[in-house]
């Protein structure tokens, strides 16, 4: 039984009760939907058959001849032909439209360290979204590797069997060496979910909820809570787009990081601060934007109320995220507030991304994924915001009106529409950058 949940009877759950006049949560009336939450997650991961994936055949054998097809002697032509032209491994097998999904449970959602066995249910769960989002097939793979190397080496050598590789919940700093090696390394695409797919949609996330609140990126000062994988690619993405660096306060469990001494790692470098502000209360004092990519409840009413007016908080920590929305709601009417979750309006997560970004460059053979499709990738999000929403979407939600405002600043995950808009926008992307194969 996952920890988290029997740990976490206060786990959020959306029709739980509002908080009291003094701020504090209604707990014993809240455990019911926490119970309901385990016992339906549980029974929907474990029936009518356990987990939530299987494998399917594309071509028929039934027949003696048919056999004779997919297996000896047959089988052996298509080897024949990769042997003579490595690239008709596209054509005659499953490759192209294929995903690895690969982690080694050291940074699993917001639960931390959870190791890789306990991380296969959300692994299955992001090959899932890869299917039914963008029609790519997707495996995960949970490594128990002794050191970052081994891991590396661990993905090269099964990389052949893929079109592409999405590294998922790996903590930094390794996520940020690991990465890179495997770019290095292979001739597919590699991208790290948590680092690249997190940042594109608070981008664009964040460049609507700017807009919506009357300020303007170059202006704005900046709290970030986690000096992780999703922080720091979110930092040098916001930074692409406009974030004067000296705005930015980032902050792991000792503070704001101000000194090299005291950065966790050397990730942090451009973003350590010369500003006397050292804890989180300090730093939030006055901001104008809270991004949380670390861990539950690390924003006290008191800190939200002392942000700048028209505020913005991106409270992303999975399951729970650094606020309640409801508390935060009760605390000020004049913010907009974002979490990391499928149950409250304004859902800033990564499933915006990740599945369009290797659709594209699954499609165009590209060999990686470049900055100019994570540009367009934020570009496309930000404008699909801003179209009326489909009839489709408002019932898959159990909404009546769905526009562009405090609580719609992102298209939905479920919304048709991503898998074409988004994908287009990236692939034209990759074809101009002159990275598309075909
Ligand atoms: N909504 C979304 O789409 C996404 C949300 N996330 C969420 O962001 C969080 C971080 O993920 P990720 O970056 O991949 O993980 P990492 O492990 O790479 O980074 C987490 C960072 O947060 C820091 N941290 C943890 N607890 C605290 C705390 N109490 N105060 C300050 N800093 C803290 C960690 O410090 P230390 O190393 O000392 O533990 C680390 O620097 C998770 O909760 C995850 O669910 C991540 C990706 C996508
Ligand atoms: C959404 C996601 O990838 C995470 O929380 O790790
Ligand atoms: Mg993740």
């Amino acid at each position: 039984m996952p920890l988290h949940l029997l740990n976490q009877p206060e786990s959020l759950a959306p029709s739980g009760e509002l908080e009291t006049p003094s701020g504090e949560l209604a707990k014993e009336t809240e455990q019911k939907p926490a119970q309901d939450l385990m016992a339906t997650a549980l029974g929907y991961h474990a029936e009518p058959r356990p987990g939530k994936l299987e494998i399917s055949i594309t071509k028929p054998c039934a027949t003696q001849q048919q056999l004779s097809l997919a297996y000896s002697p047959g089988v052996s032509v298509p080897v024949g032909a990769i042997i003579a032209d490595p690239e008709a491994v596209y054509r005659y097998t499953a490759k192209g439209n294929l995903v690895a999904v690969i982690t080694d449970g050291s940074a699993v959602l917001g639960l931390g360290n959870t190791g890789p066995l306990a991380s296969k249910p959300v692994m299955e769960g992001k090959a899932v979204l890869f299917k039914s989002f963008a029609g790519l097939d997707a495996i995960d793979i949970e490594v128990e590797a002794e050191s970052p190397e081994a891991f590396v080496d661990t993905v090269a050598r099964i990389s052949p069997t893929f079109g592409g590789i999405n590294l998922e919940d790996i903590a930094a700093p390794h996520c940020f060496m690991i990465e890179q090696a495997l770019i290095e390394r292979l001739d597919i695409p590699v991208l790290h979910d948590d680092q690249h797919g997190t940042a594109i949609t608070i981008a664009a996330a964040l460049q609507n909820a700017l807009e919506l609140q009357g300020k303007v990126l170059s202006e704005i000062r900046i709290v970030c809570v986690g000096a992780g994988a999703a922080g720091i690619a979110t930092l040098r993405l916001l930074v692409t787009l406009g974030l004067d660096q000296e705005n930015i306060l980032l902050v792991d469990r000792q503070g704001v990081i101000r000194e090299e001494s005291q950065a966790p790692h050397s990730y942090c470098r451009p973003f350590i601060s010369s500003s006397p502000r050292g804890t989180l209360a300090e730093a939030i004092e006055g901001a104008d934007v809270f991004i949380g990519v670390a861990a539950p409840n690390l924003l006290t009413v008191e800190m939200l109320k002392s942000m700048a007016s028209r505020p913005i908080v991106f409270a992303l920590s999975n399951p729970d995220p650094e606020i309640d929305p409801r508390l935060a709601h009760a605390t000020r009417d004049d913010l907009i507030l974002a979490t990391g979750r499928t149950d409250y309006p304004n859902q800033v997560n990564n499933v915006l991304i990740f599945p369009f970004l290797f659709r594209a460059a699954l499609n165009v053979r590209a060999r990686c994924i470049n900055d100019a499709m994570k540009l367009a990738a934020v570009r496309a999000l930000v404008e699909l915001a801003k179209e009326p929403v489909p009839e489709q979407v408002l019932e898959a939600y159990g909404e009546k009106k769905l526009a562009f405002g405090a609580n719609y600043i992102l298209p939905k995950p479920l919304d048709p529409r991503l898998r074409e808009f988004v994908t287009m926008a990236i692939t034209q992307a990759a074809i101009e950058s002159g990275i598309a194969r075909i």
